[in-house]
């Protein structure tokens, strides 16, 4: 979706754009000369020529200020609806979406189906909310998560991490595909993540932005020991009995933008400042949880490697397919070393 703008070039509710700010729309609605209150382009006397219907639609997907009413409502409504009260939160990353076809006694949510929800619009992120029992613990696993190149603010891709803590999780498990930095790594590699770089904070923009809420957590959240070291360490005693301890590593995430992969000279910056894979999602799950204090467990997928020197390779272009193909091929592995991270988890309780 593009945002809205001056007469001569029309966004509409599907993307699509018109030639000319009066004509009528796909569904025979006339847009309506329609100038929103408090904004820029009311301020500057620049008519907006949006339907009523088509500003909502923006408004709904820019929206970011989720009172902690709003997430109570929310999280009542997943509790109610389940039955149960979650006490580990997974996210699926791209790719990933078995992990929650492992829960049992599954009840599915489909994310349209879910007061105040976005949905999701990426391939390989079903947009099912799945709640049930893993290894005996109650769990909720995000089949589909919010990326910030979906058009959606910050603290509405990691909204569901607050819904998570009201439902009454503890624990966070994000996972992500990520393309491997580190020369190390190979395709099909699982990084345990122990630390981040946050690129979109460092250009000012954080889930945090905006009043805090107490209820949630403290203005000024400190990030060291964001990854907990625990379950690293019994993440890397699983990988040893599951035999795959020579393609597990413990490294630093960077999450970027996107939609666009990254260019060379980005990736070689972004290895000299210390960083072993990179993606497009996870930080600000995790500064979201780690801010209403969550235990925070997060692994990147190395779906592809990232070429760190300028060569005519074609092999050197990631792609979402290619994503999709490796998390395809190493979905079984990854849900072994969750499932048996729930059940340590679940032992120790
Ligand atoms: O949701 P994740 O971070 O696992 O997905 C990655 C980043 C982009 O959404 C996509 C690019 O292929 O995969
Ligand atoms: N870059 C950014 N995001 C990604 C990549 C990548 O190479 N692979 C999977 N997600």
């Amino acid at each position: 979706m593009t945002g809205y703008s001056s007469k001569t070039d029309v966004a509409t509710a599907n993307g699509k754009q018109n030639g000319s700010g009066n004509q009528t729309g796909e569904n025979g609605t006339k847009p309506t000369e329609f100038t929103p209150q408090g904004n820029h382009a009311s301020e500057n006397n620049i008519q907006c020529s949006l339907t009523s219907d088509e500003f909502r639609a923006v408004n709904l997907m820019r929206q970011d200020m989720y009172p902690y009413e709003v997430i109570q409502e929310i999280a009542d409504f997943i509790v109610k609806g389940s039955g149960i009260r979650p006490k580990i939160g997974i996210i699926c990353g791209s790719g990933l979406g078995s992990l929650a076809d492992i829960i049992q006694n599954p009840k599915v949510f489909d994310y349209e189906k879910i007061p105040n929800f976005p949905v999701s619009t990426v391939e390989g992120h079903a947009g099912r909310l799945v709640v049930g029992t893993l290894e005996g613990a109650n769990v909720m696993a995000m089949q589909g998560r919010f990326h910030f190149y979906e058009g959606y603010p910050l603290a509405k891709c990691s909204m569901p991490v607050r819904v998570m803590k009201l439902c009454g999780v503890e624990y966070l498990f994000a996972t992500n595909a990520a393309g491997g930095i580190n020369p190390k790594y190979a395709v099909g590699d699982i990084m345990l993540m122990h630390d981040h770089v946050n690129m979109l904070g460092f250009a000012g923009n954080s889930p945090l932005q905006g009043p805090n809420d107490p209820r949630f957590g403290p203005r000024f959240p400190a990030l060291v020991n964001s990854y907990n070291k625990d379950l690293i360490n019994k993440a890397i005693e699983i990988s040893k009995t599951m035999g795959i301890e020579s393609s597990v590593h413990v490294g630093v995430y960077s999450c970027l933008g996107g939609p666009t992969y990254e260019t060379i000279a980005e990736l070689k910056a972004l290895r000299m400042m210390g960083v072993d894979a990179v993606g497009m999602s996870t930080v600000h799950e995790v500064i979201t949880a780690r801010h209403c204090d969550m235990k925070v467990f997060a692994f990147s997928l190395i779906t592809n490697k990232c070429a760190t020197e300028y060569s005519d390779k074609k092999d050197d272009e990631a792609s979402h397919d290619e994503v999709m193909a490796v998390a395809k091929n190493r979905q079984k592995t990854c849900c072994e070393l969750v499932s048996r991270l729930v059940a340590e988890i679940q032992k120790t309780a």
